[in-house]
């Protein structure tokens, strides 16, 4: 990142010589326009590029933005530099205002937020429009005095148009690599995971749009006295969205630098074939190359020209992990099964219009037990789940955890608090790598590490279940067993007190099977508390302490698994039979848990 850093900062300092280089004016309005749309699309790429929250409405900011300025400098006489904040401040209001509403609702996500802010657009024009901040009448700058910075009119406008493009390009580098970043991306890839992983993601959109909208605003400020008249008409067009859009898209949405090359190559495109029926074949042209690019290179100039630089050089080697670092750390001595209740459900009850998949559900976990969760199909085993990590609000009931209620509480805190979860069907974060999917959980779990120890800690989890080797290849790559162990490898990493695996051996083979059952076993005895909802009843018996058996939603026996495998009810509503009784005995809490500290000690 520094050294991206200084490259910004040494290209802008570069470009800031060519007002003096005695170019024509003309070639400085064109300059001027590449920047001033590199600075729109990576603003616009800060929210819609890196969280997939596609907004088409950065006209709208860009408008207020120009509004403002014209405004204050008319109106008020305020001197034009002094109206850039300003605009900035009032564009990014107005966004967070509006991702304030759009964001708290779950359904406004992928085309209907498209939708809406789209909506906001024409409101602001039409309010706009109507009042006295237009009248109708559009807004005269000429009288509006141009700062000088530069030799020439144009060579001010030029300076402005790179500052600002300096400027939004280095904030979209700075949350590119942020913790910020990475939970952006992850809500890109699959927001309800992001959310039960500890991503406030509430938070990270709102802070996204309100930068993306500012950085707009400024934009806007500058461009009202570029064009010295500023008109309704002119300012909120869907063409503005959508030539940014196609900027990001064609350079790469998921790169700081994607925006830059798209925004670079459609405005010289545009503007190498100007004037008569060469602007035509000019907009034919860059059609012609989007479309070439959305088909045969989906992450955009960038994106494709960085896939295949890194396969020339070849993935990172997986030596290059970290030699050690300490996993285990006090939370995670082995204390065996104490006895003490960390999770307790009290009359929980959950209801998907009309379906009753809790029906008042009552159990207690305790600290350094494997439960087994057990029931027929539909009996509302990872409805439990998914209402203790807070994926699902409960109907009614409560949750505690350490003797804190937890159910109404925002998923991302129930995670930071100390319960992980794998999900039954594995859903990684697609374009995360392996390596990065198992670092964002330790960067926002309950480890709560910074970006560069998270990730040395992901090595450790990678080694831990045998994924060292996959640490670079992206979750599509792997097989079932594989993205399984994935699911297990994220859950540890955010070192909770509570781990629920959902059918984690579903679809594994009998040697997969015991692969996991031993990880299992080597989880448990690092102290881990276990909820384990599972079909496969060879791992049940030899894994569970304790067992709940749930049907139609209600907690039907509970009790030792030998003991309650054996009763009527269980035997008619889960099993059809009885259990053999020389099952195999679950292991006691801390029966290797020395060898396991060592194991990853030297993993
Ligand atoms: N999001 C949802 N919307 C509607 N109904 C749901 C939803 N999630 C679960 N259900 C319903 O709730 C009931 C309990 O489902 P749940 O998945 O918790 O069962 P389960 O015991 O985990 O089953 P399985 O062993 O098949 O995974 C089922 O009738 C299911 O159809």
């Amino acid at each position: 990142m520094k050294r991206s850093f200084l490259l910004i900062l040494a290209a802008g300092a570069g470009l800031a010589v060519v007002p003096w280089l005695g170019l024509p004016a003309f070639y400085e309005s064109i300059l001027y326009l590449v920047l001033h749309w590199v600075a729109l699309a990576t603003s616009w790429n800060l929210l819609s590029g890196y969280s997939g929250y596609f907004s088409f409405g950065h006209g709208a900011f860009f408008g207020i933005g120009m509004y403002t300025t014209a405004t204050l400098a008319t109106r008020f006489d305020i001197p034009f530099l002094w109206t850039l904040p300003a605009a900035a401040v009032v564009a990014a209001l107005f966004g967070t205002l509006l991702g304030a509403v759009a964001f708290r609702v779950q359904a406004v996500r992928a085309e209907l937020f498209s939708l809406l802010t789209l909506a906001a657009t024409f409101v602001v024009a039409t309010i706009i429009l109507n009042t006295p901040i237009d009248g109708g009448l559009g807004v005269y700058m000429s009288a509006v005095a141009v700062p000088q910075i530069g030799p020439t009119a144009s060579g001010t406008f030029y300076l402005l148009a790179l500052g600002v493009a300096v400027l939004t390009v280095l904030a979209s580098l700075a949350v590119y690599h942020s913790r910020f970043g990475t939970g952006l991306f992850a809500i890109h890839d699959d927001e309800d995971v992001a959310e039960v992983m500890g991503v406030p993601t509430y938070r990270f959109k709102l802070g996204a749009f309100a930068l993306s909208c500012g950085l707009a605003g400024v934009v806007g400020g500058v461009h009202a006295l570029f064009v010295s008249y500023v008109t309704t008409g002119d300012t909120f067009t869907i063409a503005m969205p959508l030539t940014v859009v196609l900027m990001s898209v064609l350079g790469g949405t998921r790169h700081w630098a994607g925006p830059i090359v798209g925004a670079t190559a459609i405005t010289l495109l545009l503007y190498a074939f100007t004037g008569g029926d060469s602007a035509i074949i000019g907009k034919g042209m860059t059609g012609l190359v989007l479309i070439v690019v959305i088909l045969f290179m989906p992450e955009g100039l960038l994106g494709q020209a960085l896939k295949w630089w890194n396969v020339r050089r070849g993935a990172p080697a997986a030596s290059s992990a970290p030699v050690h670092v300490a996993v285990a750390d006090e939370a995670q001595k082995p204390v065996g099964i104490t006895g003490e209740v960390l999770l307790r459900a009290e009359g929980v009850r959950k209801s998907f219009k009309g379906v009753h998949a809790l029906r008042g559900v009552s159990l207690e976990v305790r600290r350094g037990e494997i439960l087994g969760l057990l029931g027929p199909n539909g009996s509302g085993k990872s409805t439990f789940i998914n209402v203790a990590s807070g994926h699902y609000a409960v109907t009614a009931g409560v949750i505690e955890f350490e003797g804190r209620r937890i159910s109404g509480v925002p998923a991302h805190r129930i995670a930071r608090g100390g319960i992980a979860r794998t999900y039954q069907i594995p859903r990684p974060f697609a374009h995360l790598t392996v390596l990065e999917n198992v670092a964002l959980p330790a960067m926002f779990g309950a480890a709560a590490l910074d970006r560069r120890t998270a990730e040395a800690e992901a090595w450790q989890w990678l080694a831990f279940t045998g994924l060292t080797e996959r640490a670079h290849a992206l979750p599509a790559e792997l097989n079932l067993h594989q993205r399984k162990f994935l699911e297990f490898a994220r859950a540890l990493a955010s070192r909770p007190q509570v781990l629920m695996l959902d059918e984690v051996l579903s679809g594994l083979t009998p040697s997969e099977i015991d692969e996991a059952v031993a990880l299992i076993r080597r989880i448990r005895d690092q102290g881990a508390t276990i909820v384990f909802v599972e079909h496969v009843m060879r791992a049940v018996m030899a894994l569970c302490d304790r067992i709940v058996v749930f049907n139609r939603g209600e907690v039907l026996a509970e009790g030792a698994p030998h003991d309650v495998m054996q009763r009527p009810e269980v035997v008619s509503a889960y099993l059809g039979q009885a259990m053999e009784p020389e099952a195999p005995a679950a292991p006691t809490a801390a029966s290797s848990a020395v060898g396991v500290e060592r194991e990853l000690a030297h993993a």
